[in-house]
Formats: structure tokens, sequence, C-alpha cells
């Protein structure tokens, strides 16, 4: 049974601890003991602070509200992107958005972050911007269930920083970065339930900036792969794409000194 959040109005409160409520769409009526005085079930934001992107700026901060805000931004003007304080919070839209053109970055440029609508630009933005203040390194954490779209996020934060950086051959490095990815995900990334390229190891890239903040070079660490895939994988999933990738080259085995 799948447990949703549901909001309800406060019909009576008795006997000390019970409250009677009545759920709102369904009108059904519910007892709610409570354990003491104290505690009440979570409590709903006044409607002016629906559709926030800030969630720290809820008057009642807990995962309902965060949930219903979360759902009323998407639903309502298809916003992917919530604050919540200096985390920016993302919701996979399974499908591309016109938000990270050329003409979004020069948009988020010097910015301050919550000067404009939450993006991912604007949390890069803000890397970049202390790296070049406070001449200090800088990290983003990209964290998420699987299918989440971190590897989405770290490509666009990339993006970003190889736009802000203003050497000639930040092209040159972003692409270098860009053409290994499809690389590392033959070897890292494989069909699973939930993704059909899910990465199958953890990455810790670093960009390395001049004292001029131009990009001079990148590099990037992995770590816990899934090794035992190779030999196993669970029904509905697929072993790493390269073997697939390497079997549609049949033609080619003899060449890579490969046999059948
Ligand atoms: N911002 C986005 N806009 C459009 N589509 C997106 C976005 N983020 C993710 N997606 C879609 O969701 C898919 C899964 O995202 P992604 O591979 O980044 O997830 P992940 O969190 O890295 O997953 P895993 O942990 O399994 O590697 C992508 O292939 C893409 O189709």
């Amino acid at each position: 049974m799948v447990k949703v959040w549901q909001t309800a109005e406060i019909v009576e409160a008795y006997d000390g601890h019970k409250l009677k409520v009545r759920t709102i769409k369904s009108r059904a009526e519910k007892v709610i003991n409570r354990s003491s005085d104290e505690e009440l079930p979570p409590l709903q934001n006044p409607d002016i602070l629906l559709g926030i992107n800030d969630l720290t700026s809820l008057s009642f901060l807990h995962e309902p509200a965060i949930l219903y805000n979360l759902y009323s931004g998407f639903i309502q003007s298809h916003a992917i992107y919530t604050y919540c304080g200096s985390a920016l919070v993302a919701i996979n839209p399974y499908k591309d958005l016109d938000i990270y053109g050329t003409d979004s970055m020069k948009k988020y440029r010097g910015q301050t972050m919550g000067s404009l609508e939450p993006h991912i630009f604007a949390v890069a933005e803000q890397a970049f911007n202390k790296m070049e203040i406070e001449n200090n390194n800088q990290s983003i954490i990209v964290s998420g269930e699987s299918g989440a779209g971190k590897t989405v996020s770290a490509k666009y934060a990339m993006r970003y920083l190889a736009f802000r950086s203003k050497s000639k051959t930040e092209t040159e490095n972003e692409k270098k970065v860009l053409a290994s990815n499809p690389i590392m995900e033959a070897i890292g990334n494989a069909k699973t339930t939930i993704n059909d390229n899910s990465s199958r190891f953890g990455k810790y890239i670093e960009l390395h900036f001049n004292d001029r903040n131009h990009i001079t070079g990148v590099s990037m660490q992995t770590y816990l792969l899934e090794k035992s895939r190779v030999v196993h994988q669970a029904s509905h999933e697929r072993n790493y794409h390269i073997f697939y990738q390497l079997y549609s080259s049949r033609n080619m085995f003899p060449q890579l000194k490969l046999g059948e």
C-alpha cells in the first residue's frame, strides 16, 4: 500500500489527546491520538507560501510541506529547481527543458544565488564566484538516488564552469571532458530497472583553474565500480554497455584480436 500525506482540517479536539480531523479532498473523518499535549500533526503553511523557491522560508518545515511545495512548483510552473538554504533540490523532469542554453548561462553570470530563480547554473556561478573572490578550492556535491539526475546535473554544472572560465581553450577542455563521457559510460554504465544508463561507479571530477580563472585541465577519479555486474545481472538488467557495443561490431573482432 502506498502511503501519501493528505491535507485535513481539525473538526474537534477532545479527551485531552484526541483530534478529529476531516480530509479536504475526500471529506473523510479520522481520529488522531496524540501521545502528548504538544504533539500536533504537521501543520499546513499559509497559501501565500505555496510555490516559494526556498524551502527554508516555509513557516512549518516538515516532510509533507516539502513534498507539497515541490509538487506544486513542478505541476504549476514546471519548476524543477528549489533552494533549501544553500542546497539546490532538483526534480528529474524526464524531458528536455529549454533552460540550459547559452542565454540562460549569460543570465546567471555574476548573479548571487537567490537573486534569480533556482538553477544548477546559480550553484555553479556561486562556486566560480567564491573561487574568484576568496581564491579557495570549491566543491559541488551532487547526491540522490539512482535515476535522480546526478550525472546530468554534474554535466550542466561543468558546462557552466567552462562557459564562465574565460580561457580561449575552455571549449577545448570542455570538449575533452564531454568526449570522455561516452567512453566512461560504456565501461561503467549499464541498464538497471530504474535507469537505462545508470552509472555503476562514483566519480570525483576536478576542474583545474589557473590564477586568471581559466580552465587548464581536468582530472577524474572513479571508485566503487560494481564489478559483480560483469558476471551477474538481476532480471531485466544488463551488463555494461561496452559488451553489447563490442558484440554489435563483431566484424572488428579479428582486428581487435578478440575471438567469437
Ligand atoms: N535536468 C534534466 N533534464 C532532462 N532530463 C533529465 C534531467 N536530469 C535527468 N534527466 C533524465 O533522467 C535520466 C537519468 O538521469 P541520470 O543518469 O543523470 O541519473 P543519475 O542520478 O546519475 O542515476 P544513476 O545513479 O543511476 O547513475 C537521464 O538519462 C535523462 O534522461
